[in-house]
């Protein structure tokens, strides 16, 4: 089978259509972290009534001219104040108090002096100052929020404000996660032949679904053998939304995974995209639930979970994506190896408002090379018709968020 190029898998995984989206019910301090399955629309205006922004005092404006005004009463906050101010008169208003019937200015402490019962005009104010009027923070039928928003600190404020207790959200899709491979050790495992390596790749996938708004169902590492592969892979995908795997997708004698995809009848989206790393990534669905095989080189398989599995955990929760491509100027020339998109890792600065690139410390050799993702990384965007860069170019540059 021909591979695909690699802007068309992403638009495969984009048109991907979700049945059911999968929605619960939260505490509203509960939901910090999740998205949001209902668009939040204010049902009361805020402030309800005229409120006084300042400690003073509410006076009819053109009354200021008179240099004089009695003081009525006083009036503070959350006191339901019957009294109106009239011509010649003032109520000592504070901070957050409704400002009372007849006036429609407040003049602050500082601008008068008191005198007895009378306070002298030292200083005048336009009218309507300090008074903040019906719907100034937001009117009744106003949109606040959107369905698809990521919940955070503002969002738990206004919804507060607004008195909701229990909001709707997007369940956090399970991933399970798979690791293949006779030769893997899990963490902590005993090493018992020189033919044994650690795995890193089942580690490194759960700690991308934590940060990338999923939930991780850790299955560990696994033999290559059919059976193992195909129990493991059938039993993950009953219990997850989406089931990642790691090796067995190229072609060797044991490369297990791509048969078992295709033999569990599930509807293989794509399989090969001219992507490096990551060629040999599958992307298959069964119903709403999605399995991914990604490659079992460590670099690869990173590569290609931000690519591929990211996007996927992200729209089963119509969310929007936490990564994003900035141009950089590249400090370094860029050899373009491969006639794939490729994705390199690369260091990125900020220097006075711009990106930039270089490549110090990163090593050129196979996608084995997981440790070329330490340090301050992004990954620089070249597509399969880009040649080599010079220093000074402008690039892109993929940011994780
Ligand atoms: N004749 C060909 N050989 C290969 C091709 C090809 O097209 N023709 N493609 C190469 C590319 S590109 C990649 S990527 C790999 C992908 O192979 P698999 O997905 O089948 O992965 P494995 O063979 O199982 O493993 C590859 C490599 O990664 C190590 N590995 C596996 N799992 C882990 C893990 N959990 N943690 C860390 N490292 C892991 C494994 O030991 C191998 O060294 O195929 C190329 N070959
Ligand atoms: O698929 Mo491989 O990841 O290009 O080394």
């Amino acid at each position: 089978m021909a591979f695909m190029h690699f802007d068309e898998s992403m638009q495969m995984i984009d048109d991907l259509a979700i049945k059911n989206y999968k929605t619960k019910q939260l505490p509203l301090m509960e939901s910090q972290g999740f998205i949001l399955a209902e668009d939040i629309v204010a049902d009361h205006n805020s402030p309800e009534f005229p409120t006084s922004a300042m400690d003073g005092y509410a006076v009819i404006h053109k009354d200021l001219s008179l240099g004089r005004l009695h003081i009525g009463s006083i009036n503070p906050a959350g006191s339901d104040l019957k009294e109106e101010v009239v011509s010649g008169m003032c109520i000592k208003t504070f901070t957050g108090s409704l400002m009372p019937h007849g006036a429609d200015t407040l003049i602050p402490i500082e601008n008068v002096k008191v005198d007895g019962d009378e306070i002298i005009i030292k200083t005048e104010v336009p009218q309507g100052f300090s008074v903040r009027e019906p719907g100034e923070n937001y009117a009744k039928g106003q949109m606040l929020i959107p369905k698809g928003t990521k919940i955070d600190f503002p969002q738990i404020g206004v919804m507060a404000s607004l008195n909701i207790p229990q909001v709707t959200v997007y369940e956090k899709p399970t991933v399970a996660i798979i690791s293949t491979g006779s030769e893997l050790l899990e963490l902590g495992e005993e090493q018992t032949s020189d033919a044994q390596i650690r795995s890193s790749n089942n580690y490194i996938l759960e700690a991308i679904v934590k940060k990338y708004d999923g939930v991780p169902l850790q299955l560990g590492c696994i033999k290559d053998d059919k059976e193992t592969i195909t129990k493991n892979i059938s039993d993950a995908l009953n219990k997850a939304d989406i089931v990642v795997t790691t090796g067995g997708v190229s072609v060797g004698d044991f490369d297990f995974v791509k048969d078992v995809i295709y033999e569990l009848g599930c509807d293989v989206v794509f399989k090969g995209v001219r992507v490096k790393p990551g060629q040999h990534i599958m992307v298959a669905r069964k119903e709403d639930k999605f399995i991914i095989g990604l490659p079992g080189f460590a670099y690869s398989s990173t590569v290609t979970a931000l690519l591929y599995l990211v996007p996927l955990i992200e729209k089963l929760q119509q969310g929007q994506s936490a990564m994003h491509r900035v141009n950089a100027t590249l400090k370094e020339p860029f050899i373009k190896r491969a006639k794939k998109a490729e994705f390199t890792a690369c260091n990125v600065s900020l220097e006075k408002g711009r990106y930039y690139v270089d490549f110090e410390g990163k090593k050129v050799g196979s996608s084995a090379i997981l440790t070329n993702m330490l340090g301050n990384v992004a990954l620089l965007v070249t597509s399969e018709d880009d040649t080599s860069k010079e220093i000074g170019d402008e690039v892109s540059v993929l940011l994780f968020g």
